[in-house]
């Protein structure tokens, strides 16, 4: 990382879903120069950003034409569906990539993260198994026992995902989990199924000159694999803190370079189980918007910048709740936006997505509260008012 750092840098984000439309705000406030790229105009983070382009992000040569023609400082992943063999490359040229190229080749691939984590270091997951074909998949869920969840190794937001109760159910895992792969991968991941008491977020701050630090746990809830509410401070105590912290901090070192991510664990009455972890800012960390006198995508840029933080303060009970399509749509309108702030401390974003599909993520409602039911309450109650037309 460079020693004396000079405002603007050229940033460019590769993804631009609604959390790069935050982390694009977060770098304009400091005057960066931002390249938005996604696989489809008009996204989210295009909207705010200083120029865009439209390229598949899992073809090399579409990343080398917009690498070569804005050469950006740094290189920020947003997604995980990117070629990451071409970053290694950048990186090798001298961008920097974030929080490193390897970082986002090991956490694209399920079985990567998991080896790293598990027999690399040493930290508890769930019992787990992999599976190319119907056969080996029922063979590795009878070893890992029912219930268990089925994954494809690449996919993200719970695509492809199923709580699997028995045997007669395998089959359909099966065929789901391949159908809703990400590229042409016919890898499945088996997880013993953990029946955690809460899960946890724990957004980890990597620097480069100066220790890892940690915002306080976000606890969520999640839905067909994906998340529909969170909130912070999550309850739990201060033994279980301190044991996701020293997993957080050993698995993001073995990672390497700088920026935020996104450590998930499920905790168990007597156990803090690594479940994975995102090297970008996370979904669930939506709640920062609120919640914090430095949000997540605000972190992420002092971060990668090497910029100090001298601290964070969380501003009290707060919770997130998303803003989901229920149709398919390409001419996105909302009503019930003025319902939804009726209340104290509720605020919405509305992401700008161009089309809907059922269960698209389209917003976030924010709230605080007094305890974290109320701040719960408060912004599902909000999200509910928003409607897609
Ligand atoms: N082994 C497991 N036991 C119990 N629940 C699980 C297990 N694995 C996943 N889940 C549930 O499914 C959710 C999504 O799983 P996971 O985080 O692995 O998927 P993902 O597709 O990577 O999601 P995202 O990209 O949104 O983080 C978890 O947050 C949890 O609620
Ligand atoms: N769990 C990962 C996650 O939340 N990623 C966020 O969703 C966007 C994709 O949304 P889309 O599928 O609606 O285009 C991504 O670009 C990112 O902002
Ligand atoms: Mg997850």
């Amino acid at each position: 990382m460079k020693k004396s750092l000079k405002l603007p840098q050229k940033l460019m984000l590769l993804g631009s879903g609604e959390l790069g439309k935050e982390f694009v705000i977060a770098a304009q406030r400091l005057g960066n120069y931002i390249i938005a790229v996604d696989r489809y105009a008009n996204a989210p983070a295009m909207q705010v950003a200083d120029c865009s382009e439209v390229i598949s992000m899992l073809s090399a040569n579409d990343l080398e034409a917009v690498v070569s023609k804005h050469q950006p400082d740094f290189i920020i992943p947003e997604i995980e569906a990117i070629r990451t063999e071409k970053l290694q490359e950048f990186e090798e040229r001298g961008i920097t990539v974030i929080p490193t190229a390897a970082a986002t080749n090991y956490t694209m691939n399920r079985d990567r993260i998991r080896e790293l984590a598990h027999q690399e270091l040493g930290v508890r997951t769930a019992k787990y198994g992999y599976a190319v074909s119907l056969e080996e998949l029922i063979s590795v869920s009878e070893k890992i026992g029912f219930p268990n969840v089925v994954k494809p190794v690449m996919s993200s937001s719970g695509k492809g995902q199923s709580v699997v109760n028995d045997k007669t159910e395998v089959e359909k895992a099966w065929n789901y989990a391949i159908d809703n792969s990400r590229g042409d991968s016919q890898k499945v991941i088996v997880e013993e199924f953990i029946n955690f008491e809460i899960e946890i977020t724990l957004l980890t701050i990597k620097q480069w000159n100066a220790e890892t630090i940690f915002c306080p746990p976000i606890g969520h809830r999640q839905e067909r694999g994906d998340y529909q509410e969170s909130w912070q401070p999550a309850n739990i105590s201060d033994d279980k803190i301190l044991a996701s912290q020293a997993i957080a901090k050993k698995v993001t070192d073995a990672l390497g370079g700088a920026g935020i991510f996104g450590v998930e664990f499920f905790i168990t009455k007597d156990e803090v189980i690594f479940s994975e972890l995102s090297p970008r800012p996370h979904d669930t960390g939506m709640v920062t918007l609120i919640s914090q006198n430095l949000n997540e995508f605000e972190l992420h840029l002092r971060a990668i910048l090497g910029l100090p933080i001298p601290n964070i303060q969380q501003l009290g009970y707060a919770a997130s709740a998303v803003i989901l399509a229920d149709k398919k749509s390409d001419a996105i309108t909302f009503t019930g936006v003025a319902q939804a702030l009726t209340e104290t401390d509720v605020d919405i974003r509305l992401f700008g997505k161009p089309t809907a599909h059922p269960y698209r993520r389209m917003g976030v409602a924010l709230a605080k509260g007094k305890d974290e039911n109320s701040a719960r309450e408060k912004a599902s109650k909000a999200a509910s008012k928003i409607k897609l037309n």
